[in-house]
């Protein structure tokens, strides 16, 4: 008897998804850790992103996650301007649909920053400017909700992505907490609640524009509509939702740790069909500001394809981390930069 499945004939193929799916709890079962690091190596080297399954989020959290999400954006449009981003020197609340710019160009979603939950720091003149970027979160008051279950959201995330950056580190046949030194200071963190209204305009299709990620490791929820697509070899490879799985993908200060060894790849959102609405739910594991990225001694065998990270002339890499981090934010938001880093404007 062959192991073919049905209907799997040459003229029929099966549809495999395009990226492969990766099973958490395999990390801590002995018979299958040396084959689960195997795979994990290889979907960060070849495409940057893949699908995690066994994450232990639990499910009722998550439809918790999406309530909130859907609650938020339909508050009254002038309760969400109340927490507008543009009063935050800190980058954190609420942009407005077109306000955010990827590679200068407006993308169409609206979506509300939520970082780490910390004061700001009090800052002399002399100080970089990058401290700013630590402060306090800005919650809508109709809807207390919100911060009670995002911020119990970032803590269960925020401990998925450490489980990952160590399996990484040991898959890169490193000490597990090898790069530790860049989450165990202040912590560094963003969730990003998103909405993407359908359209049917051909020049609005860019739900968010080609960009890689800034921080260490970005987990994504998605909801049950497509958009999401990751570059791959000059073309676009979709990233279907997969119900209960959690989209992981390489951020570029894994890329420099690593120089290059794991890819942060560039992916974007289309917008959905009009009269369709597409949400997703984005955490950013970010690295402490304070500091610089280290670069992870690779053994030979492994050092020897890693050719250096890819670096985008118009936005180059700094391995100083608060100076970068600043400069993606600056980029993005530049309503936040008028008000409060004019001296930064070109
Ligand atoms: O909404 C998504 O599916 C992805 C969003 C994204 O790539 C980002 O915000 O960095
Ligand atoms: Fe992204």
């Amino acid at each position: 008897m062959t192991n073919k499945r049905r209907g799997a004939t040459p003229d029929t193929p099966q549809k495999q998804p395009a990226l492969p799916i990766l099973d958490l709890r395999d990390f801590q079962r002995t018979d299958q850790r040396q084959t689960f690091l195997a795979n994990l190596r290889q979907a960060a080297r070849d495409v940057g992103f893949f699908y995690l399954i066994g994450h232990g989020v639990n499910d009722t959290l998550i439809q918790q996650i999406w309530q909130v999400s859907r609650r938020f954006f339909a508050l009254p449009q002038a309760e969400k301007n109340a927490i507008s981003m543009a009063n935050s020197p800190h980058f954190r609340g609420y942009t407005q649909l077109g306000r955010e710019l990827t590679r200068g160009v407006p993308d169409r979603r609206e979506q509300i920053d939520i970082g780490a939950e910390l004061p700001a720091l009090e800052l002399s003149s002399k100080d970089p400017a990058w401290m700013r970027l630590q402060g306090p979160n800005q919650w809508p008051s109709r809807l207390p909700e919100l911060r009670e279950v995002t911020l119990e959201w970032s803590a269960t995330l925020r401990s998925v992505a450490i489980s990952l950056l160590h399996a990484f580190s040991v898959a890169l046949e490193q000490p597990e907490t090898a790069l530790d030194g860049l989450i165990n200071k202040a912590p560094a963190q963003l969730l990003k609640l998103i909405r993407y209204p359908g359209s049917h305009q051909a020049h609005e299709r860019q739900g968010v524009g080609p960009h890689k990620d800034a921080g260490i490791l970005t987990l994504l929820l998605q909801d049950d509509h497509p958009g999401l697509q990751v570059e791959k070899n000059g073309e676009w490879l979709d990233v279907p939702p997969i119900p209960g799985a959690l989209v992981v993908n390489i951020g570029e200060i894994l890329e420099l740790a690593t120089n290059g060894y794991l890819r942060a790849t560039l992916h974007r959102v289309l917008v959905p069909d009009a009269g369709v609405t597409r949400y997703s739910i984005g955490y950013f594991l970010s690295p402490s500001l304070e500091g610089s990225v280290p670069l992870l001694p690779l053994p030979e065998h492994l050092a020897k394809d890693a050719l250096g990270p890819e670096s985008d002339p118009d936005n180059p890499l700094f391995r100083d981390i608060g100076p970068n981090a600043l400069k993606g934010r600056l980029r993005s938001h530049p309503d936040v930069t008028e008000r409060f880093y004019p001296e930064f404007l070109p």
